[in-house]
């Protein structure tokens, strides 16, 4: 295994317009995650499970609220006991530009690039912040060494009706790239880029200060770095991940994810790969302390939360509450959000800190849109729905009951 003469640079400043309204006042990365978790937990803690421990964290949109997660980087640092070592650095636009903004994801690093030269790494990964997986660098790194590449590119094969949400890669049997697309309306492979970049310090430079310079250039990796570099016949290989990611860029995703974490496809708590996070439960009230026999058995349920209704394939986060007589089905209650007493959520993700008021009905179960609730959003019940007993809950859920649900859909 290479020592790793590496550090990250973790681009964290993307607004995440199709997550609304769950990034209204939240940058995408530090959206919750799972019971206890933000996206950014996931390649902050692969860093720190890879060695790699010099990091600067890139914000723009809502960064205080990436800054406030991170804090001194203390969660992941000491995790490793590098706290005197390894360095978690903010670097927001507002530090480096005049008009306060980074103009795309390339003019982010480009601004940052004295901070890569105070560490002089002869490889430099580049990251986003809103990616779930779980996935050791070395072995990329080790690849990009041995091919002498001038970049490496992290790919997975993605469902080919997702395709034209991605950069889409041919290679050669070598991985050898020879064709690269951004997001193309009709993709030609499956082979999507994971937007994880492996860099030749030396060139990385080189590229952003003639990408900086062209005026016809938007300053993204996607757009234009990687466009470029294979114009120029630059040596781009592909490192294939087989391992579980997957990009949670919009609300489906985010909720299939969920979904996906239930049925155990994607595992959080693995001894061998230390998941950290920097999230406390922002508990105003009295820590709740579950009763752990009454957690559902498909369901993840954080110990700091109350819960009193019944759920079938859902997450409740910490902090949450759900009242007596409620039902939760293959929802996402985030941390902090209170749902009242005889309320009704079908495929759903109710933000944080939001409150669903007594008999509210919140999305359908053959709905085909998730329905989503936005942070500190407050949904009224337009009608009290009557209470009911823990075993007509039951029966609804696995339909044998003859009571059927009020539905109502609110659509994001
Ligand atoms: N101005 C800015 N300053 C700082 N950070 C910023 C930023 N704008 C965006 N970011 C951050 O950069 C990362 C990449 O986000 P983008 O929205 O630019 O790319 P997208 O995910 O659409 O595609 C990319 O990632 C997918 C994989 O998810 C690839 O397939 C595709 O080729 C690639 O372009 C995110 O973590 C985001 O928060």
């Amino acid at each position: 295994m290479p020592q790793m003469n590496c550090m990250a640079m973790l681009l964290a400043g993307g607004e995440g317009k199709r997550l609304a309204p769950l990034t209204a006042a939240l940058a995408k990365p530090v959206v919750p995650f799972g019971e206890r978790y933000r996206m950014i937990d996931f390649p902050l803690s692969n860093c720190m499970n890879s060695g790699i421990r010099h990091i600067g964290v890139l914000t723009q949109y809502r960064a205080d609220t990436v800054h406030n997660h991170i804090g001194d980087g203390g969660a992941w640092l000491d995790a490793v006991q590098a706290k005197q070592l390894g360095e978690i650095a903010l670097l927001p636009a507002s530090d480096t530009s005049p008009d306060n903004c980074y103009s795309g994801t390339a003019d982010a690093i480009y601004r940052n690039l004295s901070f890569i030269e105070q560490h002089n790494p002869e490889h430099v990964l580049i990251l986003s912040g809103d990616h779930i997986y779980q996935m050791d660098y070395r072995p990329m790194l080790e690849a990009h060494i041995h091919s002498g590449a001038t970049a490496t590119i992290a790919v997975k094969r993605v469902p080919w009706h997702e395709a034209s949400r991605f950069g889409i890669l041919n290679t050669n049997e070598d991985y050898s790239v020879v064709e690269f697309e951004e997001k193309p309306s009709r993709p030609r492979s499956n082979l999507a880029s994971m937007g994880i970049y492996m860099f030749r310090t030396d060139k990385l430079k080189e590229v952003l200060a003639n990408d900086a310079r062209n005026p016809s250039s938007s300053h993204d990796f996607g757009k234009d770095i990687i466009p470029m570099l294979l114009q120029e016949g630059a040596n781009l290989t592909a490192y294939p991940y087989e391992g579980y990611w997957r990009d949670v860029g919009t609300v489906d995703s985010l909720w299939e994810a969920h979904m996906e974490l239930l049925d155990g496809t994607l595992r959080l708590a693995k001894p061998e790969w230390p998941l950290q996070s920097g999230y406390v439960p922002a508990l105003n009230r009295q820590p709740y302390r579950l009763n752990t026999s009454a957690i559902p058995h498909d369901c993840i349920v954080d110990r700091q939360c109350r819960f009193e209704g019944v759920a079938q394939r859902s997450v409740v986060c910490a902090g949450a509450e759900v009242g007596s007589g409620s039902l939760v089905y293959e929802s996402v209650i985030m941390p902090g959000a209170r749902i009242g007493r005889n309320v009704r959520i079908h495929k759903a993700i109710i933000g944080e800190n939001a409150i669903v008021e007594d008999g509210a009905v919140i999305g359908a179960p053959q709905a085909e849109r998730i329905a989503v609730i936005g942070p500190g959003e407050r949904v009224a019940a337009e009608r009290k729905t009557v209470s009911a007993s823990r075993e007509t809950l039951a029966a609804l859920l696995t339909g044998t009951g003859s009571n059927r649900l009020e539905r109502k859909v609110l659509s994001y």
